[in-house]
């Protein structure tokens, strides 16, 4: 047992940082304003560092150029040489600006979530002298806190460390960690008992079990995780940018290549004209903006609630093609609630009434408090329970399908009385020598038939086994849910429902929901092959869980959801935590990924596109005079050469930062199959990519032209 009131009176921490509820809002609004651009600025040219460069290769040739250029100019100066290397370094710049612009609101989320952590202090429970049952209380800092110690929090005060609650219930503020302001309660016992370090108590006192060790509790993870401490590039990543790197090495290879050929025509080219050849030529849009757009896919996560640990997650969850959605509290309302009790044939209601109320007397499920909550409306009040014997309570558990508790006066008389699936029951019931009736089975049916939950409730004592009745459990599938499947549907995503509930009843649900397949009667260990059978398909697979048996499943999967309020198992397992410990928001999850690889997608296409019109615009102009015949080429009638190659160089900057808000805030998109996604990106960005730059390039010319 657990220590009671302590003697001293604490005063309580200093107050916590306001509820951050705003955070989220704000950071949103702030995202294309120009006064953030200029903020980054200074951390842009930090970037400027080659140790930081060259992990971005295409912008390091953009650097080396660039240097180059300067060098040059400086050698021998001309507007022409000046203007080239000045806006080949703002190009550089623009780049990290993207970057620095994307990780700042990650930055700012840091360091609101770390005034939750800074100066707490704990108040941790000593053991006064060994084998006394008698506590002490001591003042430690909250990083001092270890692995299984024990600490009371009271109203107003922060908890000091992730962990169970032990003992007590409270209503807790979370906002300083998931930004809702609306209170939880979290109580010892059951699902609801972890409490995260960084959110405040409102009302009451608890216990609490140290459940991390220092410096690695959830706001720590969480703090590197938003802040990009951790953030590695991810395979798909990776592999873009040898693509890019690629390409790159191709074009200083043709441009390398290129001057001796010019020098035989008599038209030598200047370094800076070749580096603006190289620097048109090249990626450079996709290569500035691609680590903005994977920083940005993260921070759309973390807007949601929802902490990725890697942005391979993230990808994963955008090409995911099978979604294990449970069938209670994600595509049903999920409180289960009895709504009626029907006897079976020779049974009296009220003895059936008794026994699902004795059988649920220990079932906190939402179920079983229901089927006490009904029973109460006949009169039957819980009794103390001396007055039964003694009583052995059998907890629910999804790989039994029952519940229950056995009643004996030892010596005297003994009784054992089930709940459960009418699978489980008539198995039990038939062991212990008894049948079930026929008509029960067939009402336990019409039940199913029509989506609810029926429940068998069994007795066992000295007249042999037999069923009592049926307790009628509805649920309710929630509104929309049939218009989000039918969107996943159209991105080519199939939905599997998976339930512990039996066939018929999944069938009903699963036809009113409109998922594409269901498995019922389902065990943890039936989930996880599920996973596995999928995945030797070559399917991606994602799904959500709370429950330490879904540990095994969620971390099979590709892309596994973990409920906060989840038990430690289970969020450990996953690859990313909802902190609103919603499990519909899997779907708003797919999306972001999907969106995250199609904005990728658009820009890279849209760069490459781009590319290829500047090319229309330098060579014409580079080799004008020695091939006359290029001229014919020289479509966008550019004023001169020096003119054609400034305008293309400050076309290929600008284009950066005009693009930042939209890597950034992610292409929109409407849920449409990968092949029509790809067709439309073509037409938009490939078309828009080719066709931009010409009109672009021609209206800085017009300017240009007067200086160069
Ligand atoms: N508290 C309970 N006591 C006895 N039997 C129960 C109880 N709760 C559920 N059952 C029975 O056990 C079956 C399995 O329940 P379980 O919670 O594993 O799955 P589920 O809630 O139906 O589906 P899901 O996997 O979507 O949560 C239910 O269909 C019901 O017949
Ligand atoms: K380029
Ligand atoms: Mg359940």
């Amino acid at each position: 047992m657990l220590p009671l009131a302590p003697e001293e009176t604490v005063t309580p921490d200093p107050p916590a940082p306001p509820p951050t509820g705003q955070r989220h809002r704000a950071a949103r609004g702030a995202l294309l304003d120009p006064g953030q651009l200029l903020a980054a600025v200074p951390e842009a040219l930090r970037k400027l560092h080659p140790r930081v460069m060259v992990r971005n290769p295409v912008m390091f040739v953009v650097e080396v150029g660039s240097t180059l250029t300067t060098v040059s100019a400086l050698v021998q100066p001309s507007v022409f040489a000046w203007l080239i290397s000045g806006w080949l370094w703002l190009t550089v710049v623009f780049a990290n600006l993207a970057e620095a612009v994307a990780e700042r609101r990650g930055k700012a989320q840091a360091e609101s979530l770390r005034k939750a952590r800074t100066g707490t202090t704990a108040r941790r429970l000593r053991r006064w002298r060994i084998g006394l049952e008698r506590f002490e209380e001591e003042r430690v800092p909250a990083e001092h806190l270890q692995l299984y110690d024990f600490v009371v929090v009271e109203a107003g005060e922060t908890v000091p460390g992730d962990g169970d609650v032990v003992e007590g219930i409270a209503a807790v503020d979370e906002s300083a960690i998931t930004g809702e302001s609306a209170p939880v309660v979290r109580e010892a016992g059951g699902d609801r008992c972890a409490v995260t370090g960084g959110t405040r108590v409102l009302s009451d006192r608890i216990v609490v079990r140290i459940t991390s060790k220092p410096g690695l509790t959830f706001l720590d993870r969480m703090i590197a995780l938003v802040e990009g401490a951790e953030r590695k590039k991810t395979p798909n990543e990776i592999a873009l940018n040898i693509l890019l790197a690629s390409l790159t090495i191709v074009f200083i290879l043709s441009v390398v290549t290129l001057q001796p050929f010019a020098i035989y025509a008599g038209a030598e080219q200047t370094t800076p004209v070749l580096v603006a050849l190289l620097v048109a030529l090249s990626p450079t849009t996709i290569g500035a903006l691609l680590s903005a757009i994977g920083i940005a896919g993260m921070d759309r996560l973390v807007q949601r609630n929802v902490v990725a640990m890697s942005g391979r997650a993230v990808e994963a969850a955008g090409d995911v093609d099978t979604l294990l959605l449970d069938k209670t509290g994600t595509i049903t309302f999920g409180n289960r609630q009895a709504v009626r009790f029907l006897p079976a044939p020779g049974a009296g209601e009220l003895e059936l009434v008794e026994a699902a109320q004795l059988s649920s007397l220990a079932d906190e499920t939402p179920e079983g408090r229901s089927i006490v909550l009904l029973a109460e409306r006949y009169g039957l009040r819980e009794r103390p329970p001396g007055e039964l014997g003694a009583l052995e309570f059998v907890p629910f558990s999804a790989q039994t399908r029952m519940s229950g508790v056995d009643l004996e006066q030892p010596g005297a008389w003994r009784i054992e009385l089930r709940k459960g699936a009418a699978s489980a029951i008539s198995v039990w019931v038939y062991e212990r020598g008894g049948l079930v009736a026929g008509e029960v089975l067939e009402a336990a049916d019409v039940i199913a038939a029509n989506g609810g939950t029926p429940l068998l409730v069994a007795v066992h004592d000295e007249y042999g086994a037999r069923v009592l009745g049926i307790v009628q459990l509805k649920d309710v599938v929630k509104d929309g849910i049939r218009e989000r499947f039918a969107e996943l549907r159209r991105m080519g995503i199939r939905t599997v429902m998976v339930t512990g509930d039996n066939p018929r009843t999944a069938q009903a649900i699963a036809r009113e929901a409109g998922v594409d397949d269901f498995l019922a009667e389902a065990t943890p260990e039936d989930k996880l092959a599920l996973i596995r059978r999928e995945q030797e398909g070559g399917k991606l697979v994602a799904m959500t869980g709370d429950g330490t048996n879904d540990a095994p499943a969620l971390a099979q999967a590709d892309v596994g959801v973990a409920m906060n309020t989840g038990t430690s198992a289970a969020k450990e397992a996953g690859n990313m935590v909802d902190l609103d410990s919603n499990p519909t928001k899997l779907i708003e999850i797919v999306q972001i990924g999907k969106q995250l690889l199609i904005t990728r997608g658009a820009l890279t296409t849209f760069s490459i596109a781009n590319d290829v019109a500047k090319y229309f615009a330098i060579i014409p102009a580079m080799f004008g005079r020695a091939y006359p015949g290029l001229r014919d080429f020289n479509v966008m009638a550019l004023h001169s050469p020096t003119s054609a190659i400034t305008s293309a160089i400050i076309f290929n900057a600008l284009i950066i930062v005009g693009l930042i808000p939209l890597a950034l805030r992610g292409v929109r998109y409407r849920p449409s199959s990968a092949a029509d996604l790809l067709a439309r990106n073509l037409w938009v960005f490939g078309l828009g990519g080719l066709v931009l730059p010409f009109v672009g390039i021609k209206l800085i010319d017009l300017v240009v032209r007067f200086l160069v």
